[in-house]
């Protein structure tokens, strides 16, 4: 069975430990030769390095792991790239956060001035990041999920148009396809659903029963309409996350013909959502005070034990669960369901061909096969539409160097909608960017 050779880019997330055990936990169905992590923080990237040095000695000792913050020694002879930055760390993020909110405007980090921001910051190490990938592998595939996708697509669109294999994809559909398995008490994998939308902003507009073909769509309206509806990971949630899930229930008593994606809560309710989110506490805090702070502190304990024995669980994590199993669908060529970012051409009819959408797809080793949903109703393609607007013009920003279409970008999106806002928050923006982005003139 071929091993495969695979690098994490962004080895310092606090995501990379839930890879490196499902790496060893799935190594039968996807064994590797090689596995480095490359991250430019080497102090971050050190301590889940060190980590994984002691987990792989221990548990796939037949792999060869290491890290590195040497783009030649990461980058060499790979077959997969996941890449998982955070450009600005949780510290920009905190700003995407608070800035917008500041000002009684959403601050979220795909949504908003906030997924603007970090948009801009992004593309930048993005690209920088894949030319250099394709220095030394050419042919790797490249499954990017740095936020904030739907921005990043845009521009990855742009940069590398005939580079078939940069795939762009999420797993938060997924995870509502497996919150309504938790409902429905079934296994996710009985579930065959049809979405269409952008990233982090889209609708199931059937989910069948694999075998029998049934809809289940109606039955989950009116079980979320009884109970309404939690993530399937409810006991490990922070308060927040509980809070968006808990959104589903009222966006489809007002929008009752499809189930959302727990994102759209920021478009559908802007004004209430910004009242309710706290300017002084915002998401990056809850996850520096929460999952970063347990992620370090366990490789540390860990380290310092110098065994993972009687410290860790070994078993999947849905998040790595997920991305190696797109990996799977590619290199056997397994032609699995995912939804994937993908352009469009035809896949949403009365959509651009140029937008890139967020669709099912058959997943195999030349690449994504999406499935057409048709025409989408007007009240969901003016709601895309505006939004597909509001990412080509950051694009166009970033790269015309353009201040108006950063804030042409800005006031269309429906988090703000106000030019005068948009601008102020845009001045804002710049100023604590400006070690990121590029000068907007
Ligand atoms: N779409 C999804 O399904 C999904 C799910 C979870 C996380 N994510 C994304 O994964 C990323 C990591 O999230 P996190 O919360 O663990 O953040 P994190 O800050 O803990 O980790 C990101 C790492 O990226 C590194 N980094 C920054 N710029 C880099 C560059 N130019 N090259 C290489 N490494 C760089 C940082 O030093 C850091 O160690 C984020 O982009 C997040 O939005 C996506
Ligand atoms: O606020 P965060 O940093 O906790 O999460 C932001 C990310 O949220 C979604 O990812 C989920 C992921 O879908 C799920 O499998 C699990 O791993 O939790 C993540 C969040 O905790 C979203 O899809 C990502 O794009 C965000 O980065
Ligand atoms: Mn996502």
């Amino acid at each position: 069975m071929k091993k495969y050779n695979l690098v994490i880019v962004g080895g310092g997330s606090t995501f990379t430990p839930g890879f490196l055990k499902s790496f060893c936990h799935m190594k039968e169905q996807f064994p590797l030769g090689k596995l480095v992590l490359f991250d430019i923080d080497a102090e971050r990237q050190s301590v889940i390095g060190e980590f994984g040095k002691i987990l792989f000695k221990e548990l796939y000792p037949e792999a060869v792991f290491h890290y590195t913050t040497d783009i030649a020694e990461a980058y060499q002879d790979m077959d997969f790239v996941f890449m998982q930055m955070r450009v600005g760390g949780y510290k920009m993020r905190e700003l995407d956060e608070k800035i917008p909110l500041q000002h009684g405007i959403i601050g979220q980090e795909t949504c908003g001035p906030g997924g603007f921001a970090y948009g801009l910051r992004s593309t930048k190490e993005m690209i920088k990041a894949i030319y250099d990938i394709r220095q030394y592998s050419p042919n790797a595939w490249i499954l990017n999920y740095s936020n904030p996708a739907a921005i990043v697509a845009e521009a990855l669109r742009r940069e590398f148009p005939n580079d078939k294999k940069i795939l762009n994809i999420c797993d938060q559909p997924e995870n509502v396809v497996r919150s309504c398995s938790r409902l429905l008490g079934c296994h996710f994998k009985e579930l065959d659903p049809v979405y269409f939308g952008l990233n982090h902003y889209g609708w199931f507009t059937h989910i069948y029963n694999k075998k029998t073909g049934e809809d289940l769509l109606p039955k989950l309206r009116a079980l979320i309409a009884e109970r309404g509806f939690l993530p399937q990971d409810a006991e490990q949630r922070d308060k927040s996350w509980l809070e968006t899930y808990g959104m589903v229930k009222q966006l489809m008593e007002d929008f009752p013909d499809y189930l959302p994606n727990t994102y759209n809560q920021y478009y559908l309710y802007p004004d209430y959502k910004a009242k309710h989110l706290d300017p002084n506490f915002t998401r990056a805090n809850e996850v520096m005070a929460s999952r970063e702070k347990r992620v370090f502190e366990e490789c540390k304990v860990i380290i310092n034990a110098g065994t993972t024995k009687g410290y860790i669980n070994i078993h999947e994590d849905a998040h790595a669960e997920f991305m190696i199993e797109v990996a799977m669908s590619i290199a056997y060529n397994k032609n699995d369901r995912f939804i994937i970012i993908v352009e469009n051409y035809g896949a949403i009819n009365n959509l651009p061909d140029d937008g890139m959408v967020e669709v099912v797809a058959e997943l195999g080793s030349n690449g994504p096969k999406p499935m057409r949903v048709g025409n989408i109703p007007t009240f969901y393609k003016g709601l895309l539409e505006n939004q597909l607007a509001s990412e080509k013009l950051a694009i166009d920003a970033y790269y015309e160097g353009s201040y108006q279409k950063a804030l042409e970008s800005l006031t269309i999106n429906r988090t703000v909608n106000d030019a005068k806002k948009a601008r102020i928050i845009l001045d804002a923006l710049i100023e604590a960017n400006k070690d990121y982005w590029p000068e907007l003139k």
